[in-house]
Formats: structure tokens, sequence, C-alpha cells
């Protein structure tokens, strides 16, 4: 049975002052809710103090990247073990912006994905297609690529998470219609199927992730493959994020 998990990313946004905000999500995860997940990724600057925010709650804190390095000199860089270190259980690795803005490629965030499982942490490996491929029609045939090259060789089924993020969705306020969704993921876990068996596919959330809201989040977890969501700004506040964790099942 797979996991449900609705996970927030904060991006580069949130400074001590919206503290409040990880206290209110906390405060508002977990009852009656046994098998959906909550997470907030935040900056790292936040990690320390959001989970101490979370701490005795059902919400869990994560990165939103790290270095595949334990330590060393990579000046401004973050490796996985600090973000355990600071009360992170999750990492997301591989974010379109990410491989946009840093040139991460499949083998970067496969070795992301490698050092966040070293350190115990969850990776949520992101994937997605441009509007140019999928004007082109080549979405299915890139995720696969990008599900073949960003998880690390050894990885086992139940440690980590994808999560699908067309990148024209991001951010635009344009949703992937369900039956867009629905294509992706179904080819998303045929393909992880290959790799890991039925079973071990079925066991690895996959998230959607792009403009998910209070108001489009039913819809969207109704999709059969859709595990859950990843979610950019309605997770920066509290109501909006409890809004669609309540909507998950
Ligand atoms: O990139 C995202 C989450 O990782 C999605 O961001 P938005 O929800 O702001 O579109």
């Amino acid at each position: 049975m797979t996991r449900t998990l609705i996970a927030g990313n904060w991006k580069m946004n949130g400074l001590k002052a919206s503290l409040g905000e990880i206290r209110d999500a906390a405060a508002g995860v977990g009852k009656g809710k046994a098998g959906v997940e909550a997470l907030l990724c935040v900056p790292a600057t936040l990690l320390t103090v959001a989970a101490e925010a979370a701490h005795g709650s059902e919400l869990k804190v994560g990165g939103e990247t790290c270095h595949a390095n334990e330590s060393g000199a990579h000046t401004g860089d973050i490796s996985a073990e600090m973000l355990a270190d600071a009360g992170a259980s999750h990492v997301i690795v591989g974010h379109s912006e990410r491989r946009t803005d840093h040139g991460e490629t499949n083998e970067i965030v496969a070795a992301q994905a490698a050092a966040a499982l070293r350190a115990g942490l969850t990776p949520i490996i992101c994937i997605g297609e441009s509007l140019d491929q999928r004007k082109a029609g080549e979405t299915l045939d890139f995720v696969a690529s990008q599900i073949d090259g960003s998880i690390p060789e050894g990885a086992k089924a139940e440690e980590i998470v994808i999560a699908y993020e067309p990148i024209w969705a991001i951010g635009t306020g344009e949703v992937a219609t369900p039956d867009q969704i629905d294509e992706v993921h179904t080819a998303i876990r045929t393909r992880l199927a290959q790799r890991f068996g039925a079973d071990g596919a079925d066991q690895i959330p996959l998230l959607y992730g792009g403009s998910m809201k209070p108001g489009n989040a039913a819809e969207i977890l109704e999709v059969k493959d859709v595990n859950g969501g990843l979610i950019g700004g309605a997770s920066l506040k509290a109501d909006d994020f409890l809004a669609i964790y309540a909507q998950a099942k």
C-alpha cells in the first residue's frame, strides 16, 4: 500500500517571522489522518527552528537540496548529514529550479539522492517536462529518462519518493489536467515497475506538483496513481497547506 504524502516546498521564502505558519501547520496535522504524512521543506536557515516548532507534532520538516558529499570544501553548500542533524527527515532533490538555476543533471541528482539515503533522509526526487517538450510530444520519454538517471543505484523502493512537476505548471497557476496527470503518473509507475517490480513500484509515493491549491487538490488527489502533492506557493500559509492536507486520504 502506497503512503500518502502532502509536502510543502517553501523555496527561497520564509524568515523567522514565518515560524507561526509552521507552528499552525504542526498544530493542524495528524488528527484522524493515519496514513497521510505531512512535511514542510524549508530553507536551510529555518530548518533547526522549524524542527523545534514542529517537535512533538506529526509534521515533519525537510531540506530543499543537498550536496552529494558528506563534508568538505564546498562553500555555501549543505550536506544531507547537516540537514539530518538540523532535524530533517526528507530532502527534495532535482527540483526543476535547481536543474535550471544550478545546472543539476540526472547524474548529480542521483548522487544527491544517494547522499540523502546515506544520511538516513528520504529523497523526494523531482522530474518533469518543459512546455516545449510537452508540445513536441516528448513528455513520457523525457520523464522516463529522468527516472532512469535520477534514482541512485541500490536505492530501495520503500526509501524514495518521486514528485512529478511539469515545469509549465509550476508557479504559473496553470494546472495539469487530471487526464494529463493520470497519463504521466501511470507511465512513471510502469517505468518504476521495470526496475523495482510491481510490488516495489506500488510502494513509491508519486506526488504531483504544480499550482496545487485548496481549490484543485481534491480533483488531483483523486487521480489513480497520485499519492500526494508537492506544494509551493500554497504551502506558505498554514491555512492553505492544512486545507490541502485535509483533502488527502
Ligand atoms: O515547484 C513546486 C513545488 O516544488 C510547485 O510550486 P507551485 O505550487 O507554487 O506551483
